[in-house]
Parts: C-alpha cells; structure tokens; sequence
C-alpha cells in the first residue's frame, strides 16, 4: 500500500462500510464479563466517542477492535475485514494510543516514532520524511531531537499520537488520550487530531471521562455501563431525549452531556461499586501521574 492509498477515505463500492461494525461482542475475564454483548457501528471518516464509568468495558472493547484480544469471528469487522481472520490485515488500517505508556523515555521523541515507523514496516526510503511529517503534524517538530523523558505529559501524548499516525493510518483508535492533562494542553492534542481528520478523512474512536470534549469534539457517542451500551447518538441528540424526559417528568431544565452521563451511569456512581473497583482506579491514577 502506497502512502497516498493508505491516506484516502474509503472510494468507491467500499465507501459505505463503516470503519467499525461490532455484532454481539461478548468477552470476559474469568468470572467477569467486561463486554456483555454491544453491538456498535462507526462510521467512516467519523470522530465517535466512547464514553463510561470506571469499568464499563470500554478498554476491553477496543482491545477486541484493535485484534490485541482474540474474539471469535463474526464480532468485530474494521473496513469490512474480520478482526479474527485477518488480524494483519486490520492491523495494517489502524493507528492506536492505549492508556498506557508507549513512548520510550531514553530516546529522542524522533527515534520513538521512527522506532514505530520501522515496525510498521514503512519502507525505509520513506522513513526519514514520513517520521518528520508526523512529528510535525503533532507540533513537536522543534523538539523532536530531545530525550522524551524531559518531555511535558502534554508533549508526551502528542508523541504518542505520532507514533499512532506515521503510519497514516484509516482508523485511529485512542484510549483516554487527555487524562491527567491541563486543558491547555488537552486543547492541543484536540486540535491537532482535528487537523488530521480534516486533512485525511480519517475515522477516530476514542474513549474520554471528559464530557466537555465528548460534547466538543464528537460526531457521535455511545454511553457502556456494566458492558453494555446504554445509549448512542450525536451529544445534541442525547441531551434533547433527556431534555424531553426531564419534560415530561415536569422538569424544565436543559441538560448538559455530563447529566445524559449520570441518567445512565447512575447506579454504578452511587452505588457500591463508585468509580470501578481498587485495580480500575490504580490503573487511571497510574496514567494519569505518568503524563500528568
Ligand atoms: N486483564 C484483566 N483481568 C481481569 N479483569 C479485567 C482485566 N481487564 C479488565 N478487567 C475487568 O473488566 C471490566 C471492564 O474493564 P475495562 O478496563 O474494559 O473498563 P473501562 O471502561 O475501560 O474502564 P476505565 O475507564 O477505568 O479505563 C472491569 O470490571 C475490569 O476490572
């Protein structure tokens, strides 16, 4: 695949297929079933957002999409290609940030992502350039030849990002890719994913507790709570049929995203379970005081 092909949106007969298409995924650690059963579709070129509770099962959802978990075929197709039966092949369309750290600290920010740019297999001629051009996509072009580890945890995650694109990927898949941020520099990592869906075409899922950017920055959301979804929609469409329930319940308020969040994580906020169990808030606590 050429740098161009691989940039383009879908064309063509294939321009109707959606970029994710989950049918009945279930998957469960042991005794827990953390994905209950979601159907889900994303459509291409869309910027969809995935949203719940500490626990919900978001992490272990896009684990399955991105083929790092193994689900049987028939689940998860990305472009139309089955996760299960060509793993390469979905790889090979997908750029993805997971919460945890995967910039190395002892290498420049240049070398991190030409370490990805290798193991991608870009071809080497192009390595130089495609490396350069996703430093600066991400704004860290002046920076690039400094030790990542004396990055800021906003820089560090804009590096991440550019691991994740070098590659020029149709789908790019991020994991809560703002938390433990200042909102400068949540902002910046926003914008510059903004910038290359606005260049390419190309899809993003990604997951956020932040309901400000859900409602910013989404084409669409779904809400997962307990590992099923909940709702989905546009973030104006979520908040005007609770707006609508509030109504009829003889409540004359508008609702913002964070309450839409509420009326359906509810329970689980207040309930025994608040905020997900011990291992769910150390490993945000963990991210979040890695780039924080
Ligand atoms: N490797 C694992 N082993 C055992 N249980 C796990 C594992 N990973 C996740 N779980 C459990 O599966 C459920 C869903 O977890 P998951 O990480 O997918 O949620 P999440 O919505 O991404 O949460 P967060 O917002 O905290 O990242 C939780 O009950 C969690 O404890």
């Amino acid at each position: 695949m050429t740098v161009t092909d691989s940039r383009q949106p879908a064309a063509g007969p294939d321009a109707e297929v959606a970029a994710i298409a989950v049918t009945g995924l279930v998957y469960a650690f042991g005794q827990t079933r953390a994905v209950d059963g979601i159907d889900l579709t994303v459509p291409a070129g869309e910027v969809f957002g995935l949203l719940g509770p500490n626990g919900a099962g978001k992490t272990t959802a896009i684990r399955a999409m991105t083929t790092l978990l193994k689900v049987p075929p028939g689940m998860i197709r990305v472009f139309g290609r089955d996760v299960a039966r060509d793993r390469m092949g979905v790889r090979r369309l997908l750029g993805y940030v997971p919460q945890q750290l995967s910039a190395d600290s002892g290498l420049t920010g240049r070398e991190n992502v030409a370490l990805f740019a290798r193991v991608f297999d870009i071809p080497r001629r192009e390595r130089a350039e495609r490396v350069a051009e996703a430093l600066e996509i991400v704004g860290l072009a002046d920076v690039a030849d400094r030790m990542a580890g004396t990055y800021s945890g906003g820089m560090v995650r804009r590096l991440e990002l550019a691991q994740a694109l070098v590659t020029a990927p149709r789908l790019l898949i991020l994991d809560e890719p703002t938390i433990g941020l200042d909102p400068i520099a949540r902002t910046s990592v926003w914008e510059r994913i903004d910038d290359v869906r606005a260049a390419t075409g190309m899809t993003v899922l990604v997951t956020t507790h932040y309901m400000d950017e859900a409602d910013q920055y989404c084409d669409q959301l779904a809400l997962m709570h307990k590992g099923l979804i909940r709702a989905t929609g546009t973030p104006e469409s979520l908040k005007r049929d609770l707006a609508a329930a509030w109504h009829d319940a003889g409540r004359d308020a508008e609702p913002t995203l964070e309450d839409v969040f509420r009326h359906f994580a509810d329970s689980e906020l207040l309930g025994d379970q608040e905020g997900g169990t011990f291992r769910d808030v150390r490993r945000s606590r963990h991210t979040a005081s890695r780039v924080g």
